[in-house]
């Protein structure tokens, strides 16, 4: 197959002449150029002849969603040029390329956080590599608390909004020189959760037979790895967010800044404790068994929404 051409990849996007040297800010040198991840992209396509139209980034202890792909290409993260590598027990590493209801996709069996030590820009670099591959929808999946008190443990929860906490302190995927190829300076995020997908989301639900367990709210993102203590769940609630993670938010950022549709669901893996005198106390262990819970539920809803999302997909001009 044909490897990326940078300009037709992108080209329709570029909506200003392009910035060949891109101004100094402290990390800038070992930020990753758009040319870099091209190569990246190129890699990926000439080990493969899948062509994904749909991304899917796998939560902690989800990545058996990866095993609903079939015809699976998987590749390591340790053997892609430029990319990252895994460092959270539940996040395999490796990068699954094949089909979920005969729509080609790529899947992320581990994903990249902050408390890892990379800036967000990195742990969103898969997120632009899946664009230049030609993907056009996200499916960014995740584990997290449940702040509702309507939530119980095993529920999902479209994500209908999110509040970019760590962005109300100016760390954003997005800080720093901006290239034009991938999207706009300052990107809306009105709409950063598609409409006809949330609604698709739940016409869905209730087809499955699981509507009883699917809930919409707001996700925020905090930067752990801690989890959260009584007065800050407390506070989080009083701003209206339903369910808390340490992931997803910086990565639909990315991937609305480049023009991709995005669907977020969380698993509420564990009751966040908002009182004092609570004795439960939140654990990585307990958000991989609820992840390993409702594999088959998750591997069904997923392999549905990929189906129903294509018909959705912008066309090629
Ligand atoms: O968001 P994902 O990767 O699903 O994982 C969530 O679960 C882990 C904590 O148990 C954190 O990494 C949190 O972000
Ligand atoms: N920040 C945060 N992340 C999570 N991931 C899974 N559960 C939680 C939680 O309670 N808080």
């Amino acid at each position: 197959m044909a490897p990326v051409n940078a300009d037709i990849v992108n080209g329709s996007k570029v909506t200003s002449p392009v910035k060949k040297t891109l101004p100094e800010v402290e990390d800038n040198g070992k930020r990753y150029s758009y040319e870099m991840l091209v190569e990246t992209a190129n890699f990926l396509l000439s080990k493969t002849d899948v062509r994904p139209v749909i991304g899917v980034i796998c939560g902690s202890g989800m990545g058996s969603l990866a095993e609903n792909i079939s015809q699976p290409e998987c590749i390591a993260y340790e053997d892609i040029p430029n990319f990252p590598i895994s460092t959270v027990e539940g996040h395999h590493g490796k990068l699954v390329f094949g089909y979920i209801s005969d729509v080609p996709v790529v899947a992320m069996q581990g994903r990249f956080h902050y408390y890892e030590g990379y800036p967000l820009w990195k742990c969103c670099l898969p997120v632009r590599v899946m664009k230049l591959l030609g993907v056009k929808a996200l499916i960014a999946t995740n584990a997290a608390g449940g702040l509702n008190p309507n939530y119980k443990i095993g529920d999902l929860m479209i994500v209908r909004d999110h509040i970019n906490m760590m962005g109300f302190a100016g760390n954003n995927p997005l800080h720093g020189p901006n290239d034009e190829r991938f999207g706009p300076r300052f990107p809306p995020m009105n709409k950063a959760y598609n409409y006809e997908f949330r609604k698709v989301a739940k016409e869905v639900a209730k087809e499955l037979n699981i509507d009883n367990m699917v809930r919409e709210g707001v996700y925020t993102c905090l930067g752990g790895p801690n989890f959260e203590t009584v007065a800050e769940l407390n506070m989080l609630k009083m701003l209206g967010v339903d369910a808390v993670g340490m992931s997803t938010v910086h990565e639909v950022i990315t991937a609305r800044h480049c023009d991709m549709s995005v669907f977020a669901l969380s698993l509420i893996t564990n009751e966040c404790v908002t009182s004092y005198d609570h004795d439960a106390e939140a654990n990585h262990e307990e958000v991989l068994d609820v992840g390993r819970m409702r594999q088959d539920i998750l591997r069904d809803y997923v392999s549905k929404l990929v189906n129903r999302f294509v018909k959705y997909l912008p066309q090629n001009p």
